[in-house]
C-alpha cells in the first residue's frame, strides 16, 4: 500500500476543469515531484487529498486512510505547506508556532527552536515585521515541527534566497533519512532534479508521465544540433525525432533512438556542424509541456 493513492480523482470547478481522471501512488520514503505549468492542476490535486475541497469522483487515501471519511485522522500524519501563507499579522512567530503545535497536541518547544535556528528564523519578531521569505520559513516550521510522517509541501521554496534553498533542502533530505515520505509540488525542474526520486507531470489537469527522475535524464533522448548547407532534401520526420526547431541552417532536435540511425539519415546531407549532447531536463519537460 502506498503513502498517498489516487484512483481516477476528477475534480471540477462548477463545470470548469481543475483536474481529470489522475491517478498515482507515493510509496513510503520517497521523495515524490509534482510538476507542472501554472493551472496545470497541482494545488487542486493537493488541497483535494487534503479535504480542502472535495473530488468530484474518484477516491484517494493517505496511509490508507479515506481522504474525504477520514480526513481529521489523515491530519495528525501530514504537514501541510500552502503555496501561499497567511498569518494574524500581529502575532510574534513563536507565541503562532505555539499555537499551532498545540493544535496537533504536541508540545515540545525544543523543535521549533531547533527548526528555527536552521532556518535562521527570529522567532521573537511579529509576523507583519517578517519578509515574505520569512514568513515562508515560519510555514516551513509549522508543516514540519508536530513530526509528520509525510509532508505535502505546495511550491515550497518561492520566497526564499538560494542558500537558504540549500538549507531547507538539507532539512528535508534529513527529515526523509528519518523516514518521513515527501510529496513536492513545483514548477522548477532544477530543483525536482535536485530532491526527487520519482516525478510526476502535470498538464492541463491531467496526468501525463510518472517516472524516476534517474529514468528522465538518462534515458536515449539525445539532443542534436545540426548546421546545414543546404535546407533542401531535409527530411527529418524520421522515428524517434520527438521535437525539431528551426533557426535558417540551424536545427535544434531532440531524438529518441539509435543514434546510427539519425547518422544514417544525416549522411546523405550536406552537414557543416553536429553537436550530439544530453538534453537537460528542462528541455525533457518542455517536450512533454507541448
Ligand atoms: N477556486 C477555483 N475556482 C475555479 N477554478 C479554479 C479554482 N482553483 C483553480 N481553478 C482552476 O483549476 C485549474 C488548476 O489550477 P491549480 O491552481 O490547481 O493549478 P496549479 O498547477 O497549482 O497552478 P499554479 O502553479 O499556478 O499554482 C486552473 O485552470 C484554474 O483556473
Amino acid at each position: 500500500m502506498g503513502v498517498v493513492e489516487l484512483k481516477s480523482v476528477t475534480k471540477n470547478y462548477q463545470g470548469n476543469r481543475g483536474i481529470t481522471d489522475v491517478t498515482f501512488t507515493i510509496n513510503e520514503g520517497e521523495v515524490f515531484g509534482f510538476i507542472g505549468p501554472n493551472g496545470a492542476g497541482k494545488s487542486t490535486t493537493i488541497r483535494t487529498l487534503l479535504n480542502f475541497i472535495h473530488p468530484t469522483s474518484g477516491s484517494a487515501t493517505i496511509f490508507g486512510k479515506d481522504i474525504v471519511k477520514e480526513s481529521k485522522e489523515i491530519k495528525k500524519l501530514v504537514g501541510y505547506l500552502p503555496s501561499e501563507v497567511h498569518y494574524y499579522d500581529d502575532m510574534k512567530a513563536i507565541d503562532l508556532l505555539k499555537y499551532s503545535a498545540g493544535l496537533h497536541n504536541y508540545h515540545n518547544d525544543k523543535r521549533i527552536h531547533e527548526l528555527a535556528n536552521k532556518l535562521q528564523l527570529d522567532l521573537n519578531k511579529k509576523i507583519e515585521d517578517l519578509s515574505f521569505g520569512n514568513r515562508k520559513k515560519v510555514g516551513i516550521i509549522q508543516a514540519l515541527l508536530h513530526e509528520p510522517k509525510l509532508l505535502i509541501l505546495d511550491e515550497p521554496t518561492g520566497g526564499l534566497d538560494p542558500l537558504m534553498q540549500n538549507i531547507f533542502f538539507d532539512l528535508l533530505k534529513e527529515e526523509n533519512k528519518k523516514g518521513v515520505t515527501i510529496f513536492f509540488s513545483s514548477h522548477i525542474l532544477s530543483e525536482v532534479q535536485k530532491l526527487c526520486d520519482r516525478v510526476a507531470i502535470i498538464k492541463e489537469g491531467e496526468l501525463i508521465k510518472v517516472e524516476k527522475v534517474e529514468t528522465l535524464t538518462q534515458n536515449n533522448i539525445k539532443k542534436v544540433s545540426l548546421l546545414l548547407t543546404k535546407e533542401a532534401n531535409l527530411g527529418l520526420n524520421m522515428e524517434g525525432i520527438l521535437s525539431k526547431e528551426k533557426n535558417g541552417d540551424d536545427y535544434q532536435l531532440l531524438f529518441n533512438g539509435e543514434i546510427s540511425s539519425l547518422l544514417t539519415m544525416l549522411a546523405p546531407l550536406e552537414v557543416k556542424d553536429i553537436l550530439i549532447e544530453e538534453p537537460t531536463l528542462d528541455e525533457i519537460f518542455m517536450h512533454y509541456y507541448k
